[in-house]
């Protein structure tokens, strides 16, 4: 099913991933183990087509060759990713994040077929399906995660490190939806640094060493691999973790990380993956709620504040770049909460706020530079446009949904 041959990837001088070779079959598990910065969630960025290095070499899934994809076409192809810090959007319901996940074509067809097939998979979610997804527990976000990405209806679901920051029993429930995820014949490509409990649960497992795969194995035989068990399993190297959930280093220390922005969900990560399955040309119609307005860009000093102005339109060419980056323009992802609201409570009424209480004015970002901080942004122009999308809501007070 999923092919990677020859697959490296360097961010700038520094390689991140070195030839890499990996397969995964139809209801299998595999699991990447390494250290910090070994180049795990480089590759798993790679499979996904939003890896912000050079990519070179060959990923295939059923054939389809997909480096050089962007990453919308990829989830249509059938990769879904789970990043790294889930990427849920706290202020919609379990219901809401769900069906964002099914914007792809190739799952829009069968959308409601598919959050039936979800929910049956994890009955909480169907229990929880009004519930806003910001008063879940951590491993109950962590489901919805995986269950957005299974609304794509896809052939491979890729997961980077989702136990960080787990509890020990939640750990085990997650890992436990993992084999219920497997035997609906779809293939897993899991990075983790939890070794113990994801080698308990996959079928094979290599182990990514200084860019390179070194080692590749059953996951049985794996985990009785003396090598293994010193490196990973807490049988004699070094604990490094510094999360909760991280077990030991590989005894080969990884070379020196590049200084990374911040560790956690890279924006990047969140705002593909959430925006990849949204066509480019929505055929649905924009809301009619304008979205929040819009700061004039730069006012002089002696000049009273800016009025909020309507949003205005990115430059072509800052929009390509959003294209480019996250695979769908960001603009669409608004219009989709605005109709997300519009569909649950009736009518569309942006709430008034009241004058004590004033939120500051999202500025809309400049997507022209691509860097980290442009992504933040993003994802706060995202998640404000979420948080508004929660505050259309008829003049009597919503009903929460069972
Ligand atoms: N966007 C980037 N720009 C520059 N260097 C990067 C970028 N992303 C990752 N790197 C570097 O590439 C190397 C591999 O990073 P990667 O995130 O793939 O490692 P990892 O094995 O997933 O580690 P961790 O478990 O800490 O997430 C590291 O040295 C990292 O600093």
């Amino acid at each position: 099913m999923l092919d990677v041959t020859g697959l490296s990837v360097a961010y700038g001088k520094h390689p991140a991933l070195n030839e890499a070779v990996l397969r995964v079959n139809r209801g299998e598990i595999v699991v990447i183990l390494g250290a910090d910065g070994a180049g795990k969630s480089t590759l798993l960025k790679a499979v996904s087509g939003i890896c912000e290095g050079r990519v070179q070499g060959s990923v295939t899934l059923n054939g389809t060759e997909l480096v050089g994809l962007p990453p919308h076409r990829i989830v249509e192809e059938g990769v879904a990713l789970v990043p790294e810090g889930r990427g849920v959007f706290p202020d919609l319901t379990v219901q809401e994040n769900l069906t964002l996940g099914a914007y792809s074509d190739r799952a829009r067809e069968e959308e409601g077929a598919n959050l039936e097939r979800v929910m049956t998979l994890f009955p909480k979610l169907g229990e929880r399906r009004g519930q806003v997804v910001r008063t879940m527990s951590g491993g109950e976000q962590q489901m919805v995660a995986i269950g957005r990405a299974m609304m794509s209806n896809p052939a491979l679901l890729t997961l980077d490190e989702p136990s960080l920051g787990l509890s020990p029993l939640l750990c085990k429930e997650l890992f436990q939806n993992l084999s219920l995820v497997r035997e609906t014949g779809i293939g897993i490509l899991l990075v983790e640094q939890n070794a113990k409990q994801s080698l308990a649960i996959a079928d094979r497992g290599y182990l990514l060493e200084n860019t390179r795969i070194v080692h590749e194995g059953r996951a049985a035989d794996l985990r009785s691999d003396p090598a293994v068990q010193a490196a990973y399993l807490g049988g004699g190297g070094t604990a490094t973790g510094a999360v909760a959930g991280k077990t030991t280093a590989p005894k080969t220390p990884a070379p020196a990380a590049r200084p990374r922005p911040a560790k956690g969900p890279a924006p990047s990560d969140i705002a593909a993956q959430a925006l990849a399955g949204l066509p480019s040309a929505r055929p649905r119609p924009a809301p009619t709620a304008a979205p929040a307005p819009k700061p004039q860009p730069a006012a002089p000093a002696a000049a009273p504040p800016p009025r909020p102005q309507p949003a205005p339109r990115p430059a072509p060419a800052a929009r390509s770049e959003a294209d480019r980056v996250l695979g769908a323009p960001v603009t669409d992802m608004v219009a989709r909460a605005a109709d997300l609201s519009r569909q649950r409570g009736g009518t569309v009424r942006p709430a008034r706020r009241p004058e004590a209480t004033p939120r500051s004015t999202p500025t809309f970002p400049d997507l022209t530079s691509g860097s980290d901080d442009r992504l933040q942004s993003i994802l706060a122009e995202i998640e404000d446009a979420a948080a508004r999308a929660r505050d259309w809501r008829p003049a009597r007070p919503r009903k929460e949904e069972t």
